[in-house]
């Protein structure tokens, strides 16, 4: 095993493995006689699993990965280092296409990696290429990354993923390797199962990290929401040179709280893709680089990101669910020194969220005419994430219970482990504060008018309704009913909740049909996309008639409603 270590040194000038189970992965993926299946957290050395014996084998490796972006950086990293490693995707032009498929057609193609998203990998214009190499022998090993996506249980399902499995019939013979950070175990009885994995050996690292601090603060009960998150990112940094991340939901949100921050003294810079891509790529580099100790950024920002001195990662807003929680605030702490997972938790936000997701899977099911048993995962995924804030009980334990494995020493690593009584504390003080708002007791009024009057407040009738709906809504905390941002405000007269409602649902309509193919797209995303568009558009209208009238604007033919125009939220 000589060459292994040899190789590691040679092409990427480590002199050992992170860890036992990094080595032994390697290991048994050079031996071959098996596939693997690799369970390592976020930023434990993945990719180096299937990279080192590409370059100790003959021919190709092929390797599967959900993102165009992700891939880039994987190449670009990988080409730093001169290893021949390239990417064919949708967004290649066409003579670097040209050259790949050229080298690829040759006796000995000087290539070790070709990376593709499972899309590409389906579809028709790549199966001469896949064939073409599978019938020469040439491809040594398959890694499927991200494997969590097969799986309908899992917290980010592709469907193209699923084809995977037909990809092994036509490559029998060849070892395939699944990578993913976060798995309970459903998803890795799905993921063996749709990748048709021969008894695999497995290679698990428990999901514990005992470095990573776990707290959560409820946001309602913070007088000063800035102020406190300020003196968070003080204590965090404690004058070192590092950095944090802190994730928000929409556009809109990373604009504010950088902005706050930056107000307070910190500096913080947006990370959205309503950004230009130029501002985007700056504030990235600027962050890489030190110079802006704090991005805010939505939840796009982080994949493919290797920064190890993270000292903090706050949720400004809730995850969609406890895993992608997990591999989120993972981000933090790549170094193993001491850094701190923060959620901002808001009962609010949580409504907001759990509409979004039942909207979601009702789309679904109706466009579908049925329902299914794992239609249901979003939301058992989101409630997990949910129990994850609002429970008395340790932190870690409750991520490991999670992901199936043992109870993991705490030892003071989360809030609760720390100081039960102040969580108990806390739990109390926001139970009071939710009966006396209270939620949702009626159901919501029915007016007699249709959108368009609504949308005028139908003269002084719609008027009186609509006061009637503002003062409904005003009196409550949260309302899962109404997902609009902002829904309390009366800051423009006669523009009531519902026409807003009704906008967001042809804003979001527009983005699923000038979407419907983007293949990095999300459903919930385009329709947190389409609630940040629509919150825009109520900021800067002064009356219920530009409001009417910027959103016709947007849903106009001419005009391209997406993410590149830099309209809301990424997807
Ligand atoms: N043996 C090693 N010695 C030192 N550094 C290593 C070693 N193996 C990997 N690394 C480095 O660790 C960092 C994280 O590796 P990698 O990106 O593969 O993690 P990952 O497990 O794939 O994380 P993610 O889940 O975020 O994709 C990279 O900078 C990589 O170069």
């Amino acid at each position: 095993m000589t060459s292994i270590h040899g190789a590691l040194k040679t092409h990427f000038g480590f002199d050992r493995f992170r860890s036992q189970q990094q080595e032994d992965a390697v290991k048994a993926i050079v031996k071959g006689d098996q596939d693997v299946f690799v369970c390592m957290p976020t930023g434990a050395g993945k990719s180096l699993c299937y990279q080192l014996p590409a370059l100790l084998a003959s021919g190709i490796t092929l390797v599967i990965s959900p993102l165009i972006a992700l891939i880039q950086d994987q190449v670009e990293q990988l080409r730093s280092r001169n290893i021949p490693a390239c990417s064919i995707n949708s967004k290649l032009p066409p003579r670097e296409r040209g050259l790949i498929l050229a080298d690829l057609q040759c006796e000995s193609p000087r290539l070790k990696l070709l990376y593709v998203t499972p899309e590409m990998l389906s579809s028709a214009s790549f199966q001469p290429c896949l064939s073409g190499l599978s019938s020469r022998g040439l491809v040594s090993y398959l890694a499927v990354d991200e494997a969590h996506c097969v799986s309908q249980w899992g917290h980010d399902f592709r469907p193209d993923y699923l084809k995977l499995g037909e990809l092994r019939g036509l490559l029998s013979g060849v070892p395939c390797l699944a990578l993913t950070a976060t798995a309970p175990a459903r998803v890795r009885e799905d993921i063996c199962r749709a990748l048709r994995l021969r008894s695999p050996l497995s290679f698990s690292t428990p999901v514990f990290r005992s470095n990573l601090h776990y707290d959560i603060i409820y946001r309602e009960l913070v007088p000063d929401q800035y102020g406190h998150l300020h003196t968070f990112i003080v204590k965090a940094l404690g004058g070192s040179s590092g950095c944090g991340i802190i994730y928000c939901r929409t556009r809109h949100s990373c604009e504010e709280v950088a902005h706050q921050l930056t107000l307070l003294g910190v500096l913080a810079k947006p990370y959205h893709a309503g950004l230009k891509a130029a501002d985007r790529t700056d504030a990235q580099n600027d962050w890489m680089q030190g110079k802006v100790p704090v991005i805010v950024a939505t939840i796009s920002f982080g994949m493919g990101v290797d920064k190890a001195n993270v000292r903090f990662v706050v949720h400004w807003n809730l995850a969609k669910s406890l895993a992608s929680y997990y591999q989120e605030s993972g981000r933090a702490g790549r170094d193993g020194l001491p850094s701190l997972c923060r959620v901002y938790y808001s009962v609010q936000d949580q409504n907001q969220i759990r509409f979004l997701i039942q909207k979601e899977v009702a789309r679904t099911q109706e466009k579908r005419g049925s329902e299914k048993e794992h239609d249901k995962v979003a939301m058992v995924d989101f409630e997990a994430m949910v129990a994850f804030c609002e429970q008395e009980g340790c932190r870690h334990a409750t991520i490991s219970k999670y992901f199936g494995d043992q109870k993991p020493n705490c030892a003071g690593a989360c809030d609760f482990c720390r100081d039960p009584k102040a969580v108990r504390a806390q739990l109390e003080a926001a139970n009071r504060l939710s009966t006396t708002t209270g939620p949702a007791q009626s159901k919501e009024p029915r007016g007699p008018f249709g959108f368009d009057a609504e949308l005028y407040a139908g003269g002084r009738k719609g008027y009186g309704f609509e006061r009637k709906y503002h003062a409904h809504c005003i009196s409550l905390l949260a309302d899962a009913d109404c997902p609009i941002l902002e829904a309390r405000s009366q800051r423009i007269p006669k523009l009531t909740v519902k026409a807003r409602e009704h906008c967001f649902s042809l804003l979001e309509s527009a983005l699923k049909s000038h979407q419907g193919g983007a293949a990095d797209t999300a459903s919930s995303d385009v329709q947190s996309l389409a609630l940040d568009i629509e919150h825009e558009i109520f900021r800067a209208s002064k009356s219920a008639n530009l409001y009417k009238a910027a959103v016709n604007y947007c849903l106009s033919p001419g005009f391209r409603l997406d993410c590149g125009n830099g309209a809301g939220r990424d997807c």
